[in-house]
């Protein structure tokens, strides 16, 4: 009932297909892999296997043109004609991806391959080298008669898996903005004090990266956390720091006071749906957190100052195990009706799969409108990226995420780093989702970050990006 409800309001299902997942055993993936360089996007899809797809392809299940979207062009250039079945289009030449391989040694630098890939323009020349999206907008090219062609000349599988593609990109869209959090959420834990000077850089290297947000510090009590005692004079290096917008963390009107003397232009409050939790690390209930941050509120009110509200432990915490999705639902509802222009959903230790982010989207977005929620969550199970997708198939177009993966919560035993940025970057551009971020600028932000800490990066896309660079410098 809930579920119906909020999908209804949501309009989800014109629009988003968040239970109509493809079945990911449908495609068969060839044993060659895409280059290491390249996201294997959209454009150069993995085989089908024929056989699976014909168990989808029987005429109970066949889908019309008219309901695969083909009418919306979303193939472009497609030839059929080339070829005596279409069906042979579909084995391995008609995915180029092996073609587009790359070898390091021929010089192409890490900071073309990076820059292709933040833009994932690449077109391919060959009518039969099609399958690209590109930018996923509809293509002036493509017209009924093509999409006739196709289908007199039998492509069923074809058909099915261009109708597969639309349904699974239906949800998801096409820019998304990432929450950089690692100055603020990545440093926090950190032991040893980082120096201001580095914090500060970092955060200039996050900005010129194309990042639209990075969350720069934090005005809590420093015997809470140490590390950002010099949150003033982080803000104070900061301020003339343009191209982002740069929120600071206040749990309460001494630390709004505080930021907004040191010029924070905009502020978030963080409350959790797990009452230990909550009592863990702001030293209060929940209701008396709601009470404080809505004095908060008002006072950014008067000033115009935007307010972005966390709930921690959404999924789970580590004391009470399981949060039910109602308890989350209610503390985002308040934190949207005190102001807040953003929720953003967390899952603070990191135990989420998409089996219970979904149930808790649902429930949260029956209350509190999908424009205005985030996704926040740590890898400690490296169930994030499965997770933001499924929150992006859902219509969440903003995600927050660390870079180098790095961040833990002081107040949460267990929890492992945040989503790593790059790995988020490098799954947009393979989904052909916009988010201005430079993965080149943005992976020299995070070596720099490691250098300091004297630490590998937890990003798995930088380390495997890091290797090629290093391998190719051998050559
Ligand atoms: C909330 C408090 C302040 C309550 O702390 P408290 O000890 O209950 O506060 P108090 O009102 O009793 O004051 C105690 C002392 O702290 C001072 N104080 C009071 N407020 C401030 C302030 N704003 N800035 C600086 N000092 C402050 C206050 O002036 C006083 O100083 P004293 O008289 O003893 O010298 C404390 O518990 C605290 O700072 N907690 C912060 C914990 C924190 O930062 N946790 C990590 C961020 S949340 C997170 O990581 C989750 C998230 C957002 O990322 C989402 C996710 O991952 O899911």
């Amino acid at each position: 009932m809930l579920a119906t409800k909020a999908l209804r309001k949501c309009s989800l299902w014109s629009t988003h297909l968040p239970f109509t997942f493809i079945p990911v055993h449908i495609f068969s993936f060839s044993s060659t892999m895409s280059s290491l360089e390249e996201p294997l996007g959209l454009d150069n899809l993995p085989n089908i296997s024929v056989d699976r797809l014909q168990r989808f392809s029987s005429s109970a299940c066949r889908p019309r043109v008219d309901e695969i979207g083909m009418g919306n062009c979303w193939i472009e250039g497609r030839n059929c004609s080339s070829s005596n079945s279409c069906n042979d289009e579909y084995t391995s030449e008609a995915f180029p991806w092996r073609r587009q391989t790359r070898d390091v040694s021929h010089g192409d630098s890490l900071n073309r391959r990076t820059s292709s890939m933040g833009r994932n323009h690449r077109i391919f020349g060959s009518t039969c080298d099609s399958w690209y999206f590109p930018d996923r907008q509809y293509s002036s090219h493509c017209n009924d008669s093509d999409i006739r062609d196709i289908t007199n000349k039998g492509c069923l599988n074809s058909n099915l898996m261009v109708y597969m593609v639309v349904q699974f990109l239906r949800g998801i869209p096409r820019f998304v903005k990432i929450v950089e959090v690692g100055p603020r959420d990545g440093l926090q834990n950190e032991k040893n004090m980082v120096p201001t000077a580095v914090k500060v850089e970092l955060i200039q290297r996050l900005v010129s990266s194309g990042l639209p947000v990075v969350e720069a510090t934090s005005f809590v009590s420093p015997k809470w956390v140490p590390q950002l005692a010099d949150a003033k004079d982080v803000m104070e290096a900061i301020r003339n720091v343009e191209g982002a917008r740069l929120p600071v963390l206040t749990p309460n009107l001494k630390g709004f006071e505080a930021a907004v003397a040191a010029g924070a232009k905009e502020v978030a409050i963080f409350a959790a749906a797990s009452e230990s939790f909550s009592k863990s690390n702001i030293n209060c209930s929940i209701e008396d957190s709601l009470i404080r941050y809505r004095a908060v509120a008002l006072a950014a009110r008067k000033l115009s100052i935007p307010v972005r509200g966390y709930v921690s432990c959404v999924v789970g915490c580590p004391v009470e195990g399981a949060v039910p999705p109602s308890k989350v639902a209610y503390v985002a509802k308040e934190l949207y009706d005190m102001g807040c222009s953003e929720i953003s959903l967390g899952d603070t230790i990191g135990v989420g799969t998409p089996g219970t982010v979904v149930p808790m989207l649902v429930a949260v977005m029956d209350v509190v409108p999908v424009e205005k929620l985030a996704v926040h969550f740590h890898d400690t199970y490296g169930q994030s990226l499965p997770n933001i997708l499924v929150s992006l198939q859902m219509g969440i177009s903003t995600v927050d995420s660390s870079v180098s993966g790095l961040g833990g919560c002081p107040y949460a035993k267990g929890a492992s780093g945040n989503v790593a940025t790059e790995d988020v970057v490098y799954m947009l551009n393979g989904l052909g989702v916009k988010t201005n971020v430079d993965l080149g600028k943005l992976m020299s932000a995070g070596e720099f970050i490691c250098k300091q800490l004297c630490r590998p990066s937890g990003s798995k896309t930088a380390t495997a990006l890091g290797r090629i660079t290093a391998d190719a410098s051998k050559i």
